[in-house]
């Protein structure tokens, strides 16, 4: 039965949804989802429809969390070969968690690139050793963007340095990000004495070597979301701390995980809730792969936020 159904478009969600107010959301969202079953989050690992013939995947990700009374899922096209367009184009249901009723139904690429972003900005205030200074970010798309954003809504970098396997992507970002940011021609450049990493590409070949890392930095590692696609050299990941947002989800899709046999030190979310210690002399690497009850939360944050502002108004 659909009576009411809100639509909320991307340019709404873009101007309600701030990294101040989400990134203490996807804290309690990780966290809860780490404290399962007693928090009364259920959260399978999403399903994911192959299109073979256009490399594309369908994922369908759908996510209940009793304690805030929020059920949804999020259906995500990721279609890697796109050109000119964005290459993940996803919606989000909100159904009211009583009757089943739909709720509304939201734009989810901005909450895609938020959420995640939002997520490895939360990863990394747990994870990363000092103050980070210098941020490396491998890719030039989405997520590079909305990365560069959420970390120095976090902290105050004295320089970025932008990789892309496309140089003009890089440049092209760089120059419209802030004036700290600059495109370098190599990802070791871009890495080396980085004390924040960040890779954000859909390479299926690792895009960040072992040599290249100063010790004790810490990696946030989103691209590699399939088990055939991979970022972080194997003996990287193996002689790293690895946590990541899902330990079920990460040996099923990790790329990155499954490639190199890393064992897994703990899930952010068991960071975060106080029931895992960090290894902060290891450097840290967090495999994130992205969650629906991240989009739940984000989601529902949206309708909150909004819902304050009619009554306001
Ligand atoms: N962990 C999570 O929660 C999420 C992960 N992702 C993944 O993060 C990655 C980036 O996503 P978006 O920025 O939205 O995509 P995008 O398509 O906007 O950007 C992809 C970037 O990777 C680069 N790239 C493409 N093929 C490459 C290759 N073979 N080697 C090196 N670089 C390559 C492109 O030039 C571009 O800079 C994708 O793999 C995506 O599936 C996306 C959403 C959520
Ligand atoms: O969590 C998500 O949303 C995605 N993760 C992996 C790639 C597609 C979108």
């Amino acid at each position: 039965m659909v009576e009411h159904l809100r639509l909320i478009s991307a340019s709404t969600v873009a101007e309600i949804l701030q990294y101040d107010d989400l990134i203490p959301t996807m804290e309690k969202a990780l966290a809860k989802f780490s404290c399962r079953p007693d928090s009364g989050v259920i959260q399978p690992v999403r399903t994911v429809l192959r299109v073979p013939p256009v490399d594309g995947f369908l994922g369908v990700m759908p996510a209940y969390s009793e304690m805030d009374d929020i059920l949804s899922t999020k259906l995500v096209a990721f279609f890697p070969r796109n050109k000119g367009i964005p290459s993940h184009n996803a919606v989000i249901m909100l159904f009211n968690s009583h009757t089943g009723i739909p709720q509304a139904l939201l734009d989810g690429d901005v909450i895609t690139a938020r959420r995640t972003a939002a997520a490895s900005a939360a990863a990394t205030k747990h994870l990363v050793s000092g103050v980070p200074q210098q941020l490396a970010i491998l890719g030039a798309g989405v997520q590079a963007r909305s990365h560069y954003y959420a970390l120095s809504s976090q902290f105050n970098f004295q320089q970025v340095r932008i990789w892309n396997h496309n140089p003009d992507k890089a440049k092209a970002l760089a120059a419209e990000l802030g004036p700290e940011v600059e495109a370098v021609a190599e990802a070791s450049e871009a890495v080396q004495n980085a004390d924040l990493i960040v890779t954000v590409t859909s390479s299926s070949t690792p895009v960040v070597q072992a040599d290249w890392v100063k010790p004790g930095a810490h990696i946030n590692a989103v691209g590699a979301c399939r088990p055939d696609w991979c970022e972080i050299a194997p003996e990287l990941m193996q002689k790293s701390a690895v946590y990541v947002d899902s330990k079920e989800a990460a040996i099923k899709e990790s790329g990155d995980i499954i490639k190199s046999g890393a064992s897994i030190a703990a899930e952010i979310g068991e960071v975060i809730a106080g029931k895992a210690e960090v290894r902060r002399s290891d450097t840290t690497i967090f495999v994130s792969l992205g969650m629906a009850i991240e989009d739940a939360a984000a989601a529902n944050l949206v309708l909150k936020r909004l819902a304050e502002r009619d009554n306001t108004n």
